[in-house]
């Protein structure tokens, strides 16, 4: 595949070393506005954007708009992700978002979710989130923990919603600690008086992100439509 990778930092780096050892080529490197880059959807099959908060959502819209498939794994630009499916719809191309890329972390949403069915009926726990991350990370909570409190609150009828720190009692309190070169961890820990339950995922570097990201772009290639990672993974797991 030819690649445009839309920023070229951390993960931009991570991807582009996964996908050449794929046999996949870099054909653009988008570090600023993208008005400013020739997007010849002749010469790019997918685009895959790691940038910033403000940047994703002209990035990806302006790819569509080129008929250019995107893979977008930026997280905290969020609030505009119905607008980004329409323009896709509208250009009749394709899309994948995901907070999270790693094969891990996707097995990890699976377990919260089915841990969060277990407990919906135990009354005497109570829910939090904590995630850290490296000390360059722009929003908080990480697009990672919203996925995991999103699921929770949508297996358990008492709880209402998530808040950074204070929360109410119907709320899930999402804890964010930045700590120098940490990866990404997320511990879901339900707490009583008599015991405590936590599952943990720590991500060791950014290397499965990356080849989460490029595995994607390889399942979105050819398609039309809104996509996954749910889809994806059935895809992998059936072949
Ligand atoms: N979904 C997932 O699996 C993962 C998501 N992320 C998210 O990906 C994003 C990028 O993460 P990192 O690479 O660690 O950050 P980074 O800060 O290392 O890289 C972002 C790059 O975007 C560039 N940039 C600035 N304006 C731009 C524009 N208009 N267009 C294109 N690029 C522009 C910056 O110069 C920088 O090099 C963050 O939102 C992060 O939360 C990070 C890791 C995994
Ligand atoms: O910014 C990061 O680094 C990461 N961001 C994603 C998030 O916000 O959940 C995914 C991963 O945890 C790394």
């Amino acid at each position: 595949m030819k690649i445009a990778l839309l920023g070229y930092g951390k993960m931009g780096k991570a991807i582009e070393e996964i996908a050449e050892k794929r046999g996949h080529k870099i054909v653009l490197k988008v570090e600023e506005d993208i008005e400013n880059y020739d997007l010849d959807n002749s010469k790019i099959d997918i685009a895959i954007d790691f940038s910033v908060p403000k940047a994703a959502f002209k990035n990806i819209t302006t790819c569509f708009k080129q008929g250019i498939p995107v893979v977008s794994g930026t997280t905290g630009w969020l609030d505009h992700y119905e607008k980004a499916k329409k323009v896709c719809e509208e250009n009749n191309t394709a899309f994948i978002y995901a907070s999270n890329f790693s094969l891990g972390v996707n097995v990890f949403f699976e377990l919260n979710q089915k841990l969060a069915n277990m407990m919906k009926g135990l009354e005497d726990y109570s829910v939090e989130i904590e995630e850290i991350h490296h000390v360059q990370k722009l929003d908080a909570p990480s697009g990672t923990a919203i996925t995991l409190a999103e699921q929770i609150i949508e297996k358990n009828p008492r709880v209402n919603g998530w808040q950074l720190d204070d929360a109410e009692k119907d709320e899930i309190p999402v804890y964010a600690k930045r700590v120098e070169d940490v990866p990404g961890t997320h511990t879901v820990t339900y707490d009583s008086e008599i015991d405590k339950i936590e599952i943990v995922h720590t991500a060791k570097s950014r290397q499965g992100f990356a080849l989460g990201a490029v595995v994607a772009a390889e399942y979105l290639k050819d398609k039309t439509g809104i996509f996954t990672m749910k889809d994806v993974l059935a895809d992998l797991f059936q072949n």
